[in-house]
């Protein structure tokens, strides 16, 4: 049976006294996109860059295309954006590129490629000189230009505008296409949501969660609106079916939802607009969706910052 892309078990990851990672287990499959989310410090980066062999584990097993992450021959098959660059300073753009293309026995054309990522007009232009996000779409060019079977992007839309952000998960959806696996970690929960097959959720160097956006973010739909904060939402909630719930979070915002075997049906939307007008309140923003990536995130992770 063909291995998977990248299968992680028990990883153990020690900074002196600070347990980076602490017994984490995954598999990215191959052929598919898997986002690694996780709040600042979560282990993250040193995941990935353990799987890269660029750092060496304390304790537990990975296997990246079934090899250990520390053999040579894995460099031709596996492209590695880094969070910082890797880049020399002054190394021109183009020609970086290019000279990054000849590790390779059958690169993509870096012309295209720079074309591709807007940055014709700085082929020329040292790498010191590019601004931030420029510099991101390089370090991304570099890692896709040799036709990898598994690429590994660290925050690859980090500092990016608008434009380069679609850009760059244009990419990625061809490199999808194309059967190229790819792990990538990311803060943009609406990145994770639209490119990743697999996602999963990491804290205190732990999976908390994982499985496809739908299934972590369920079929079941709630009511929201923004409202004055501090709505007695005890009262509305004995107007409600039983087994429903309310909460406010963050203040001002309102999630309502009904019971697991009714949702929100039309009683229920109508007996929140009702007590609403009845206490004089507006309810700004209402709609009814599904529970969104950031929600599942932050009830996994809290809102505390790290
Ligand atoms: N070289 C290092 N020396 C000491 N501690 C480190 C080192 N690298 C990472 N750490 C610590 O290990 C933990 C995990 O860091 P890591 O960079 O892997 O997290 P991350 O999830 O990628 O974070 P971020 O989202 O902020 O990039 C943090 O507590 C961090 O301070």
């Amino acid at each position: 049976m063909e291995s998977a892309a990248v299968e992680i078990d028990g990883l153990v990851k020690r900074y002196g006294r600070t347990t980076a990672i602490d017994g984490l287990t995954l598999t990215a499959r191959r052929g598919e996109v898997t986002a690694i989310l996780g709040p600042n410090g979560a282990g993250k980066t040193s995941t990935i860059e353990i799987c890269e062999g660029f750092r060496q584990a304390d304790g537990g097993v990975v296997r990246v295309l079934g090899l250990d992450p520390a053999r040579p021959e894995l460099r031709a098959r596996v492209g590695v954006m880094l969070q910082a660059g890797g880049v020399p300073p002054a190394a021109r753009a183009g020609e970086w590129l290019r000279l990054v293309s000849r590790f390779y026995a059958r690169p993509l054309d870096p012309a295209a490629l720079l074309d591709r990522l807007g940055l014709t007009g700085h082929a020329r232009t040292p790498y010191r000189r590019l601004s931030g996000g420029q510099q991101q779409r390089i370090s991304l060019a570099a890692a896709v230009i040799g036709r990898p079977e598994l690429v590994f992007l660290d925050e690859p839309s980090a500092g990016l505008d608008p434009q380069a952000r679609h850009a760059c998960w244009d990419l990625v959806g061809d490199l999808r296409r194309a059967g190229v696996s790819v792990v990538l970690t990311t803060h943009h929960m609406d990145e994770a949501e639209k490119l990743a097959d697999h996602v999963v959720i990491i804290d205190r160097g732990r999976v908390v969660a994982e499985g496809s956006p739908a299934t972590l973010t369920g079929a079941e739909r709630q009511l929201r609106f923004r409202a004055r904060p501090g709505l007695n939402l005890d009262e509305l909630l004995t107007g409600l079916p039983d087994g429903s719930a309310a909460k406010e979070s963050p203040a001002g915002h309102y999630i309502i939802e009904g019971p697991a075997s009714a949702g929100v049906g039309p009683e229920l939307l109508a007996t929140v607009t009702a007590w609403c007008a009845a206490e004089g309140v507006t309810a700004d923003d209402l709609s009814i969706e599904r529970r969104t990536l950031e929600d599942v995130f932050l009830e996994l992770t809290g809102r505390e910052l790290r």
